[in-house]
């Protein structure tokens, strides 16, 4: 591909993963599929610009309304991602072309008044401004400003500056087949390099994304793909060999496989969910993990028959619930531009029905672990503050007493609950309560 079909490319898509309601990443890799003709390298190309648009989305509006781009009204659509992907070169360092796209049928060429846009964009030092307000700074939607200043206070700007980057790659050393140090001699091998993660005693973090598909460690099921912060949630839950244990939202099982390990394949874990088709996504998860203890099971929802039927009979019942994803934003940086106060408050709802649901669950002396990967109050503290109230008969086990236990090392958070910020812990953004049924 021309640099020129790259951006025109980059465009389309920007333009695709606004109008689709699916995430970023399954937007993009429906469009390359209907696309075969564009290889490895050009899908590279165009998704570098494409992601780092996304994460640059505030401040590149911020830009052009400044400079007053005559699409500033309307940044919609792909007018409005084309005049992003020409800001963001801008800023890029490189130069305005007026013959960007000759010899090419294209829509996309820049007119005379965007490349003076971009000239004048092209001569700033940083992309960020003194007059930029902190939404704008921190690339997030001014309606969460007074949410999570209450959260971060004076380290607002820091904590979404680190949520503005791209997240490593974690993964998980899967317990069943390797020691840690083995997984990563096994990675070594085929030239992979990776540290441990300062935290989860089970985690590798690699110095650079490879296409797992193509390494043998994770064919054989000696790694998984699990963020650090998903890890120590995983673990905190504390399951072990024989107990009865509900992977409550399960999905397609990325705790469900810690769990399984952590029990060493011994005793009962039941995966269970409402969406079928995620469900059934764990089978090869589970198939190359070597795990043969897990029940799948799809329920269909809150007054799901086999909820009675199991009442008070696990051990260890982990629910980690449908939420904002806010913890996320380093992943999925589109995520946070199409979420709304509505989908907040309806997820708080959604939240509260399934803890109760799930609480079910728990055996006497037996525990409840609620987990999300959100960063607001409302669907962590308050959504556990407000279960305790409903449920006097369940009393919260400060996670440094927990740590002490599971993990051993010093614990990096005051507890009593399980906060983890991409800044302070380099995780995801992630929460847990870990509860015991008196
Ligand atoms: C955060 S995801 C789970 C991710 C998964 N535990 C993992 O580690 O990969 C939340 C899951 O909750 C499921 N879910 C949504 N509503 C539910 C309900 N009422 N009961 C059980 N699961 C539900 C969703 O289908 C989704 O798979």
């Amino acid at each position: 591909m021309t640099p020129a079909a790259r951006l025109q490319a980059a465009i389309e898509l920007l333009a695709e993963i606004e109008k689709s309601a699916r995430p970023a990443d399954s937007a993009a890799s429906a469009y390359f599929r209907d696309r075969r003709y564009i290889g490895a390298k050009d899908r590279r190309a165009v998704a570098e610009v494409v992601w780092r648009v996304l994460r640059r989305k505030a401040r590149l509006d911020w830009w052009l309304a400044f400079m007053e781009h005559p699409d500033r009204d309307n940044l919609s659509g792909q007018w409005g991602a084309r005049a992003r992907v020409f800001a963001d070169m801008a800023f890029e360092g490189i130069a305005p072309e007026p013959d960007l796209f000759k010899g090419q049928h294209s829509p996309y060429r820049p007119e005379p008044h965007e490349l003076r846009v971009m000239e004048m964009l092209a001569e700033q030092k940083s992309m960020f401004h003194r007059d930029m307000p902190p939404h704008v700074r921190g690339e997030y939607p001014e309606w969460l400003t007074p949410r999570l200043t209450a959260l971060f206070g004076d380290k607002l700007i820091d904590e979404m500056g680190a949520m503005r980057d791209e997240a490593p790659l974690d993964l998980r050393v899967n317990a069943l087949k390797a020691t840690r140090d083995e997984a990563a001699r096994a990675l070594a091998k085929e030239d992979i390099k990776s540290v441990p993660t300062p935290h989860s005693p089970l985690g590798l973090r690699l110095a650079r994304r490879v296409p797992l598909v193509q390494v043998q460690a994770w064919r054989d099921g000696l790694v998984e793909v699990q963020d650090e912060g998903s890890q120590l949630v995983a673990l905190l839950t504390d399951a072990q060999p024989g107990m009865a244990v509900v992977d409550y939202c399960a999905g397609a099982g990325g705790k469900t496989l810690c769990l399984a390990a952590a029990m060493a394949n011994k005793g009962r874990l039941v995966a269970c969910d409402v969406a079928e088709w995620r469900v059934d996504r764990a089978g090869d998860r589970l198939r190359r993990a070597g795990v043969h203890n897990v029940t799948k099971r799809v329920i269909g929802g809150e007054s799901d028959k086999w909820i009675k039927r199991a009442a008070a009979s696990f051990d260890r019942v982990l629910v980690d619930a449908p939420c904002t994803g806010t913890g996320t934003w380093r992943r999925n940086p589109d995520a946070k531009w199409q979420l709304g106060e509505k989908d907040l408050l309806e997820l708080v709802e959604r939240q509260k029905l399934i803890l109760d649901s799930a609480a079910r669950l728990t055996k006497k002396g037996g525990r409840l672990v609620y987990a999300t990967c959100s960063l607001l109050a409302e669907e962590n503290e308050a959504q556990i503050g407000d279960f305790l109230i409903r449920h006097p008969d369940y009393r919260v086990i400060p996670v440094p007493e927990l740590w002490a236990a599971v993990i051993g090392t010093p614990c990096p958070v005051p507890g009593p609950y399980l906060r983890l910020s991409p800044l302070a812990h380099g995780t995801d953004g992630f929460f847990g309560a870990f509860l015991e049924h008196a």
